[in-house]
């Protein structure tokens, strides 16, 4: 399937539940179209009924009946077009608001179910891009184009049908044109596409950017980059300015163009009926009523053109941002091994045999690990930085999978187990501890919102955050928010492991912070971690080795291979590498 038609498809998956909304808005056109095109024929017969009147009145025996029916026959045309085209519009309205709901939340929902892959390989920005500016375009488009292709259409084609009934002759001179403006509109809709195209890539390359540079703006700050930020963003935005201009460029064009070409066809179709008239073909009211009927429809011919045209960009933009919502509907969700075994809980032991993983094919960061945690053992990894501790922890809950080797749950291999059940017993204090908009108390009840007050209280004490909390002026029951963040670092942490031992997880992974923990927290980190390894099964990212000399086990990971392990005394007593590190720590300390 091509790009295009996948776009399409997009399109049509979304509005086939409303086929029905759609269906009378089809009706609706088409009965405001027949009085459309109808109006002139009678406008037409007006002038006519008008000039017999004149010609009439000299001879002294004039009646302007045939007038006033003629004209009281378009007013009806007129109003029941506008009354069926408002209808029609309404329903459009409708059928649009629900089916871009349903496209925002198609959307929403294929993030929930994609890999971690996907969020560590796609800048937020770029993810955010995909609401505010390609569902936007859809929108628009939707808003607008469906009910003009329709309208449009069904007017363009019923014109040709009035105009070939009333008079073939003017009927072809006013079409004469169409190979012409189809042409032209062709060559210039294509150049419009891929600036279009182009627009779309660089506004999301400077969404991305503007995302990267303000999650990171303490860091220009400190390193006094703010010019050079500047200066790259100058760079993306004239990347957008390019292609914008020519995208609009394209797109704007031919609406002058086709304007111009709808006058000139309208002086030819002026010429043409006159021509009739002096001919002497016809008599001179009715050349005068056939002249107005068709300076009608040479607009009405041309008008369609036109507007289908004007909202070229928005549907170009649109099949653009429906083309990147499929590429996120293909990519690849979680397997979620739904006729897997249900972990019912941790039993024995959870263990790592000769795992080698790479986050790329080409480059492998784990070698060979083997480790081994019996039930209500804490293990510590420490490491060198980028030595791989944090890729350990990633395979224990199916962030990503093993290359070789294999990841067991008492034995079972954890690809094989349901990721409901997996995830369900593996509970993971992220380094980077998010807090979400609410109070502290949900926050902490997050993973368990039907939690007792003193549970939650208990978890928070347990994580030692609790006397913290009690000195906040609304205690619990303090509102979390973006920009009223008034925790540090570690506090944060310490509200996430709360958060975490709510749930009561068999197995605790946790990723110690790394930065930016004064030392109170520090060591209310140290005694919170002390109250959540003993005698429960956990993996502890360890910085700080002073947090962890209580654990059962510690690795020490270099490289991506284990070089030491054993208990705190079992290593200092090896005086090898994990030794100097809490020799060197110790000296800073
Ligand atoms: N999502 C990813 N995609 C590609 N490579 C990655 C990804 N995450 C980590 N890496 C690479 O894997 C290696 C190990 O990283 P990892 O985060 O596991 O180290 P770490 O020991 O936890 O480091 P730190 O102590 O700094 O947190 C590094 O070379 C890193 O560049």
């Amino acid at each position: 399937m091509t790009r295009l038609s996948e776009a399409i498809g997009y399109f049509r998956r979304y509005l086939k539940p409303f086929w029905k909304g759609i269906t009378l808005v089809v009706v609706l056109t088409l009965v405001a179209t027949y009085f459309q095109v109808m109006a002139p024929v009678y406008m037409g017969k007006s002038v006519t009924a008008l000039t017999d009147f004149i010609t009439q009145a000299a001879k002294g025996h004039a009646s302007m009946q045939s007038f006033f029916q003629a004209f009281w026959l378009m007013a009806v045309c007129f109003i029941l077009n506008v009354v069926a085209l408002c209808i029609s519009w309404l329903v459009t309205s409708r059928f649009n608001a629900y089916s871009t709901n349903n496209m925002r939340k198609g959307l929403f929902s294929k993030l929930q179910r994609l890999t971690i892959k996907y969020f560590d390989t796609h800048q937020d920005g770029k993810i955010l891009s995909l609401f505010n500016s390609d569902l936007d375009n859809v929108f628009n488009a939707m808003n607008n184009a469906v009910f003009e292709i329709i309208s449009q259409s069904a007017l363009f084609f019923g014109t040709i049908w009035i105009m070939l009934i009333i008079n073939v002759k003017l009927a072809l001179i006013t079409m004469a044109s169409t190979p012409f403006v189809v042409l032209i509109s062709i060559i210039i809709m294509r150049k419009a596409r891929k600036y279009l195209d182009k627009q779309q890539a660089e506004i999301s390359n400077l969404n991305g950017y503007i995302n990267e540079q303000i999650n990171g703006q303490k860091v220009i700050i400190t390193n006094g980059l703010q010019e050079e930020s500047v200066r790259n963003f100058r760079g993306f935005n004239n990347k957008v300015r390019k292609a914008m201009f020519k995208g609009q460029l394209y797109s704007g064009l031919l609406f002058p163009l086709m304007n111009g070409l709808s006058l000139l066809n309208l002086a030819i179709v002026i010429a043409a009926g006159s021509l009739l008239i002096m001919s002497g073909n016809i008599g001179t009211a009715t050349g005068l009523g056939l002249i107005v009927m068709f300076v009608q429809y040479s607009q009405q011919y041309f008008q369609p053109l036109m507007q289908l045209t004007s909202i070229y960009s928005m549907m170009q933009l649109a099949i653009t941002g429906a083309k990147r919502l499929v590429a996120v509907e293909k990519q690849k969700e979680e397997e979620s091994v739904t006729d897997g075994i249900v972990l019912a809980g941790l039993q024995k032991n959870v263990a790592l045999k000769d795992v080698h993983f790479g986050y790329s094919a080409e480059k492998e960061i784990l070698h060979g690990i083997d480790i081994n945690v019996q039930k209500n053992h804490s293990v510590a990894i420490v490491g060198p930085t980028g030595s791989g501790k944090t890729t350990v922890i990633n395979l224990l809950n199916r962030f990503y999978d093993v290359t070789g080797g294999l990841v067991a749950f008492d034995g079972v291999d954890v690809r094989t187990l349901t990721l409901e059940s997996l995830r369900a017993h593996v509970g993971i204090v992220l380094q980077e501890s998010v807090l979400f908009t609410g109070t502290i108390a949900e926050n902490i009840a997050f993973g368990k919102p039907e939690a007792s007050q003193s549970e939650i209280q208990a978890a928070a004490k347990k994580a030692n955050i609790h006397d913290f909390i009690l000195t906040l002026p609304a205690g619990y029951q303090t509102k979390v928010s973006n920009e009223n963040s008034v925790f540090s670092t570690g506090q944060k942490q310490l509200i996430s492991i709360a958060r975490t031992l709510l749930t009561n997880p068999d197995l605790l992974i946790l990723d110690e912070a790394t930065s930016n923990v004064d030392t109170v927290t520090e060591e209310k980190i140290q005694t919170a971690m002390n109250n959540v390894i003993t005698g429960r099964t956990s993996f502890i990212i360890a910085h700080r080795l002073k947090t962890i000399v209580e654990a059962d086990e510690i690795i020490v990971l270099k490289d991506g291979k284990i070089i030491e392990t054993g208990n705190h005394q079992a290593l200092l007593a090896q005086k090898g590498f994990y030794y100097d590190l809490y020799k060197s720590q110790m000296a800073f300390d």
